[in-house]
């Protein structure tokens, strides 16, 4: 009889925790321990307020953590007792050196592979969870092969296709499951865990170089898709077409298809822009410049749609905001998730608050610490220094409110940045009393009732619409 599989997870982040929660939710024959070096992370995870704001998360940790799911700092004891190990670390951009600004940052996972292969003294399947270069897996695998203790590693490529806000759902049911290997008996043994809820059909398997790559031309194609219909909308806005009308009419012929076309202020999240500076990283490492140049501008467009949207804002407001109080209503990259990461809102933030406004800012699950740290990191720069003016703007011209409502109160626009649910339900006639005239709305994802907000008096100004 086979041996049971005993999971060890490195990393309890947005991927780690949730991924192994599921797992361990849908396998309680498994046990499941995720480890983390940051202790605050783990005693979260076996709190009631979970580091990570997923919908429908904690019922899935409730019911497997302390059966057989553990969250704990002890990273040799859960490697010693595991059979299988993931790595499920932060695979950020690199910001120094070699490739700085594109190639990813592989010190975690190596950190990882160099763990495991310290603390091993039983062979070990070794799974990467986080995103990674097409051809680490040779790395982590020779880094595991330097052990002097005999023990045997066989590395599978498993990548991540969660969504943020929909994490649980997309886990549960996943429209695959990728696995990338040459060893069968290693593939087959994942392949196992993800057998308890996931039919087999849809899990594919290929070599470790192809499954590399293909998270990466996955995240790839979606932020494209995203790029393409915002060009789109810098069109419509100039020549009186719809983006919505657009994108429906596009989205209903089948080999298009309607999803991820949405225009947005721009996409942001832990992973489009990483990973496509990756790809073009190592389009250039292989010598193909012009299908690195071709990725390249899925960014490009990304970053004039955040800049055309704070200048679109000054524009209208009659070149100046200065002084001006401009309510932002979200602040997390997208709805139902804390994460701010590379979130447009922090882009628009501090192009406002270099126009000198005074913004108020109000999101339903991002704490002030949290908004505070994101504008310091992108207004001081790659030296890391604020000056004495911005940290002024910074502490002066930034608060954080705990209503929509309350950040509105007052001010001469709203600017909607996440979509959230509770954005397209307020009582817009109430609000539109509090306000400076003229009132504007700057609907960065085209979430509110223009007809509704431009009868109650507002100025609105949507995406790809003019
Ligand atoms: N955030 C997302 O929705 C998705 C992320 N991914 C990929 O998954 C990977 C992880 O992403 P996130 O979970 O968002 O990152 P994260 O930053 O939320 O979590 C990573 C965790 O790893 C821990 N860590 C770092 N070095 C460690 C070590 N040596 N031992 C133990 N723990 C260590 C950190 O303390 C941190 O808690 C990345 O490669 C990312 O590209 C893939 C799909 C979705
Ligand atoms: O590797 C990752 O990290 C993950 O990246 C994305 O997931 P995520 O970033 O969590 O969320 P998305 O729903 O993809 O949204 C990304 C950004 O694009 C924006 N977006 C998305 C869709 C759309 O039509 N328009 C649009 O502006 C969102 O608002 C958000 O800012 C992918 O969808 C996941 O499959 C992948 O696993």
């Amino acid at each position: 009889m086979s041996e049971q599989t005993k999971i060890c997870c490195l990393g309890a982040g947005y991927v780690g925790g949730p991924t192994m929660a599921m797992i361990a939710h849908q396998c309680p024959d498994i046990d499941v321990h995720v480890v983390d070096l940051n202790p605050k992370r783990i005693a979260a995870w076996n709190s009631e307020e979970l580091p990570v704001y997923e919908p429908g998360l904690y019922d899935v940790v409730k019911q497997a953590r302390g059966r057989n799911l553990k969250f704990t700092t002890d990273v040799p004891g859960a490697i010693r007792e595991a059979n299988m190990c993931f790595i499920s670390v932060n695979t950020p951009t690199k910001t120094f050196g070699i490739g700085a600004g594109r190639a990813a940052n592989l010190e975690f996972v190596e950190k990882c592979a160099r763990t495991i292969a310290e603390y091993s003294d039983s062979d070990k399947v070794v799974v990467e969870k986080s995103t990674l270069p097409v051809r680490t897996a040779e790395s982590v695998q020779r880094i595991l092969n330097s052990s002097s203790s005999g023990v045997k590693f066989s590395v599978l490529s498993n990548p991540e296709f969660l969504a943020e806000g929909t994490a649980v759902d997309d886990l549960l049911n996943p429209d695959r499951i990728l696995i990338g290997g040459d060893n069968d008996v290693a593939i087959e043994k994942l392949a196992d865990v993800y057998k308890h809820w996931v039919p087999d059909e849809r899990i594919i398997r290929t070599n470790l170089w192809s499954s590399e790559l293909s998270k990466l031309t996955a995240n790839a194609f979606l932020a494209q898709r995203v790029s393409s219909i915002n060009a789109i909308s810098a069109l419509c806005e100039a020549t009186g077409a719809d983006v919505d009308e657009v994108a429906g009419a596009i989205g209903t012929d089948s080999r298009i298809g309607p999803r991820f076309l949405k225009a947005s202020v721009g996409f942001g999240g832990s992973c489009f822009q990483k990973d496509i500076l990756n790809l073009v990283y190592l389009c250039e490492h292989f010598g193909l410049p012009e299908v690195a140049q071709y990725w390249e501008q899925v960014i490009v467009m990304n970053d004039y749609q955040k800049r055309r949207f704070s200048t679109r804002i000054v524009k209208k407001m009659f070149n100046t905001v200065s002084d001006k109080k401009i309510a932002i209503w979200g602040f997390a990259f997208k709805k139902d998730t804390n994460d701010t990461r590379e979130s447009a809102a922090i882009y628009v933030c501090r192009d406002l608050l270099e126009e000198r406004a005074r913004i108020t800012i109000y999101d339903p699950q991002v704490s002030l610490e949290q908004i505070r740290q994101d504008l310091e990191y992108l207004m001081a720069g790659p030296g890391g220094v604020l000056t004495e003016a911005q940290r002024e703007l910074l502490y002066n011209n930034v608060t954080v409110t705990s209503s929509a409502k309350a950040a509105a109160d007052g001010a001469h626009a709203i600017a909607v940045m996440t979509e959230w649910d509770e954005f397209s339900d307020q009582d817009f006639d109430s609000i539109y009393q509090s306000m400076m005239k003229p009132a504007f709305v700057f609907d960065g994802r085209n979430v509110l009732d223009a007809q509704q907000l431009s009868d109650a008096g507002f100025e609105i100004e949507s995406i790809g619409k003019s």
